[in-house]
């Protein structure tokens, strides 16, 4: 899992994204330990009902479904609650990408929470992974795109516990469909594609953008 964020926060809504992140490393953690966890029936009892205490502190107004988080900058920018990047986000390893000179590498480490054949990470989590950095190859390249069609082949067992490294870069582009590719490999062993992927991803005209994103 990743190391929380420590630098000191210079905006309220550095501090806001600082304290989301806060809260979902935390439980991260947790969400781990409850899967790993050996613990008796009447522990797990005591700690379910301090679980439901917690969550009924989180009141106030809620956003609503289509409502875009203030602290996130969409399209193709920060998202706090994303499940693969979020750092707000439980769900999510988090991803962290950075752009390099072909596309996008995202780095990450899968835990417990994200296996599939025991020791190994779920192909679903690999799909995920996949997808979301090669949404994010076309908004590096300027295209912020969804995916339409998203093809993979599983070579190996990508392991849990593991650092990895996802890459994807976009191949062309037709009018508003982006071609990308992407690969999963471990940081140990780069040369190792354990699983790639192939996609189509269009840029959804501006109405249709309008209509699925009013409050973008
Ligand atoms: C905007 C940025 C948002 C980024 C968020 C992060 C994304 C992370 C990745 C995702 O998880 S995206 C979520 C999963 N994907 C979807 O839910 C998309 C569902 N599909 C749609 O909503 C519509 O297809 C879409 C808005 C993407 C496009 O609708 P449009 O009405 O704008 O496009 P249209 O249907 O006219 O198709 C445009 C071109 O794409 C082609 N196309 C459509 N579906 C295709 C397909 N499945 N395979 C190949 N090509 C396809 C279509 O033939 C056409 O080609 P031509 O221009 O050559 O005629």
């Amino acid at each position: 899992m990743n190391a929380r964020h420590t630098a000191a926060p210079s905006t309220d809504l550095d501090h806001q994204r600082e304290a989301i992140a806060g809260l979902g490393h935390e439980l991260r953690a947790l969400v781990d330990a409850t899967v790993r966890t050996v613990t008796p029936a009447d522990v797990l009892h005591r700690v379910t009902d301090e679980v439901r205490r917690l969550t009924s502190q989180l009141t106030g107004r809620r956003r609503t479904r289509t409502e875009i988080p203030h602290v996130d900058e969409f399209p193709g920018g920060i998202r706090m609650f994303s499940p693969v990047t979020g750092p707000g986000n439980p769900l999510a390893p988090p991803v962290r990408v950075t752009p390099d000179g072909d596309g996008v590498t995202g780095h990450c480490t899968l835990g417990i929470a994200h296996e599939g054949p025991p020791g190994y990470v779920h192909g679903g989590m690999s799909a995920m992974l996949l997808d979301e950095l090669m949404g994010w190859a076309c908004s590096a390249a300027g295209t912020p795109a969804m995916t339409v069609s998203l093809q993979l082949r599983y070579h190996g067992p990508v392991p849990v516990e593991t650092p990895l490294r996802v890459h994807a870069r976009v191949t062309g582009t037709e009018a508003r469909k982006v071609f990308v590719t992407g690969s999963i490999t471990t940081e140990a062993d780069g040369d190792r594609q354990l699983v790639t992927a192939e996609a189509v991803f269009v840029a959804p005209d501006p109405e249709r953008a309008r209509a699925l994103f009013p409050e973008r």
